[in-house]
C-alpha cells in the first residue's frame, strides 16, 4: 500500500481517494449499493502507443483514460504526461474529478487520462506523434457530450491542439472536444491562468474568514509549472510575499519575498528555477517544511505524508495539486492537532475545470467572452463553492475536506438516483 519515491512515503492514490469517498458516504448515510456504484468507474481504457523516435527506432508507451462517472453530464478531466503515471493514480484522479465538478456545480462528471512518459526527454515532434497515436486509440470514446479532455501535468495548449486536430480527422472539426486549447483554436481567454487564479480566490475566501488578507501572508509554493507559477504571480500582484518556490530543477528561498516576475522570466529562459540569483538555493526536500503562513503544493500527489507532516510549519495548506496530502498525514490528526487548516484539492484547484466549462460553453455557443467576464464568473463560482462547502461542514460538523467530499458526493448521488441508476 505504501509508495516510496525520492522523498515520499504515501498511500496508494486510489486507496487514499476511495477512503475519503467512503468516509463521506458514511456521513451522508448512502446505502451500500449506491456507494458501490458511485465508486466503480464507468470505463477504464488502457492503450499501447508505439511511435517512431526521431532516430528511427520504435518506442512504446502505455496510455490510460479512466471515465469515472457521467451522472451529472459529460465526463471531464485532464491528461497527464509523467513517468509516474499508473492505472491506480489515473483512476484516483478521475474519481476526484467527479467530486470536483460537483463541488464547482458545473454540469459534468469526471475522467482523467495519462501516458507514462518523461515529456522533457521527448522532442516536440515525438510528443506530437505520441499525442496523435493516443488520440487515434481513444477518439471513439471521447466527444463533446461524452468525455472532454484538458491539460494536466506535462501537457499544455499545444497538446490539446494536436488532440483536437487528430480527433477532427475522424469526426469533423470539433473545437469543444478539448478545453485548454490555444486561444487561436477556440481556447478561452483566462484558461491558462485559471487554476492559479482559482487558488487565489479560494485562498482569499479562507483567509477572510480569519480576518486575514493575501497581502499580510508569507507563501511557500511547490511546483512552478502552469498552476504554481500563475498562483505565485497572482499572489505576488495581490501583495503577498512568496518566500520559497521549487520545481524539479531545485528550490529557491528569499525571506524578504522573491521577485516572481523575474523568477518566471528566469524559469522560461533556463527551463527551471535553478540558478536564480534573486534568492538562496535550498534543498527541495526541505521546501514543504519552510516557515510560512500558507503552503501551496502545486506539483505531485502524496507529498505531505506521515514522514513530514509533523514538521510542516504553515498555518494553512491550499491544495493546488491533486491529492497532495496523504490521508495518514491528515487523518491521524498530525496536521489538525497542530491547527493546520487544509483547503482540499476538489475545491482549491477547481478554477481550472470551471474555466474549461466556460470554454466548452463558448465553443458550443460560437461566442467568445472577454477575459474580464471569464475572471469575474470564475470568482463567483469559487466563492459559491467555498460557501457551499462551509455549509456542509456546519451541517455535518466536519473539516473542510469532508465538507467538500460530502458536498460533491451528495450532488452526484442525487443525480444518480434521479436517473434511476442506483440499483
Ligand atoms: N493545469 C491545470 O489546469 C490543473 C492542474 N492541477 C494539478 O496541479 C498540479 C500541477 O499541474 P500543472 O501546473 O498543470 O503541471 P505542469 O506540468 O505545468 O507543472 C508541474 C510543476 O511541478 C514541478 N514538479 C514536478 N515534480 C516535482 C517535485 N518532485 N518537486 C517539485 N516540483 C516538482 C514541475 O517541475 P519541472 O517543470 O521542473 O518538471 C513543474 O514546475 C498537478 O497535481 C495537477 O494535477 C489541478 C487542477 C487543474
Ligand atoms: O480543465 C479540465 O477539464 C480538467 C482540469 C484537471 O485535470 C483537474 O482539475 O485536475
Amino acid at each position: 500500500m505504501l509508495c516510496r519515491g525520492t522523498s515520499r512515503v504515501n498511500m496508494n492514490a486510489l486507496v487514499a481517494t476511495s477512503r475519503n469517498f467512503k468516509q463521506a458516504a458514511k456521513i451522508l448515510g448512502l446505502d451500500s449499493k449506491l456507494e458501490r456504484s458511485l465508486l466503480i468507474p464507468f470505463r477504464e481504457i488502457k492503450v499501447e502507443c508505439t511511435i517512431p523516435k526521431d532516430d528511427g527506432t520504435l518506442a512504446s508507451f502505455v496510455g490510460f483514460r479512466v471515465q469515472h462517472d457521467n451522472a451529472r453530464g459529460p465526463m471531464k478531466g485532464g491528461i497527464r504526461y509523467h513517468p509516474e503515471v499508473d492505472p491506480d493514480e489515473v483512476n484516483a484522479l478521475a474519481q476526484l474529478m467527479t467530486w470536483k465538478t460537483a463541488v464547482a456545480n458545473i454540469p459534468y462528471g469526471g475522467a482523467k487520462g495519462g501516458i507514462g512518459c518523461a515529456p522533457g526527454e521527448l522532442s516536440v515532434s515525438e510528443l506530437e506523434r505520441l499525442t496523435r497515436v493516443f488520440t487515434q486509440k481513444i477518439h471513439d470514446l471521447i466527444g463533446i457530450h461524452t468525455d472532454v479532455p484538458a491539460p494536466d501535468m506535462g501537457t499544455n495548449p499545444q497538446t490539446m491542439a494536436w488532440i483536437l486536430d487528430e480527433y477532427s480527422k475522424f469526426h469533423g472539426y470539433s473545437p469543444a472536444v478539448v478545453t485548454g486549447k490555444p486561444v487561436d483554436l477556440g481556447g478561452s481567454l483566462g484558461r491558462d491562468a485559471a487554476t492559479g487564479r482559482g487558488v487565489l480566490f479560494a485562498t482569499e475566501a479562507l483567509l477572510a474568514e480569519h480576518g486575514k488578507n493575501i497581502s499580510d501572508q508569507r507563501f511557500v509554493i511547490q511546483g512552478f509549472g502552469n498552476v504554481g507559477s500563475w498562483a505565485a504571480q497572482l499572489i505576488s500582484e495581490g501583495g503577498g510575499k512568496v518566500v520559497a518556490v521549487s520545481d524539479v530543477s531545485g528550490a529557491v528561498k528569499n525571506r524578504s519575498g522573491l521577485d516572481i516576475e523575474r523568477l518566471v522570466k528566469h524559469s522560461i529562459e533556463n527551463r527551471g528555477i535553478k540558478g536564480f540569483s534573486g534568492g538562496d538555493s535550498i534543498d527541495s526536500n526541505s521546501l514543504l517544511t519552510e516557515e510560512c503562513d500558507v503552503l501551496i503544493p502545486a506539483a505531485l500527489g502524496g507529498v505531505i505524508n506521515r514522514e513530514n507532516a509533523n514538521d510542516i510549519r504553515a498555518k494553512y495548506i491550499i491544495e493546488a495539486a491533486n491529492h497532495p496530502t496523504d490521508p495518514e498525514a491528515d487523518e491521524v490528526n498530525i496536521l489538525s492537532k497542530k491547527g493546520v487548516l487544509i483547503l482540499p484539492d476538489i475545491l482549491a484547484n477547481s478554477g481550472g475545470v470551471t474555466v474549461s466549462y466556460f470554454e466548452w460553453v463558448q465553443n458550443i455557443q460560437g461566442f467568445m467572452w472577454d477575459e474580464e467576464k471569464v475572471n469575474s464568473e470564475l470568482k463567483k463560482y469559487m466563492v459559491k463553492g467555498f460557501k457551499d462547502v462551509k455549509k456542509m461542514c456546519k451541517t455535518h460538523n466536519s473539516d473542510l475536506r469532508m465538507g467538500a467530499f460530502t458536498l460533491g458526493v451528495n450532488r452526484v448521488a442525487r443525480a444518480t438516483v434521479l436517473r434511476g441508476w442506483e440499483a
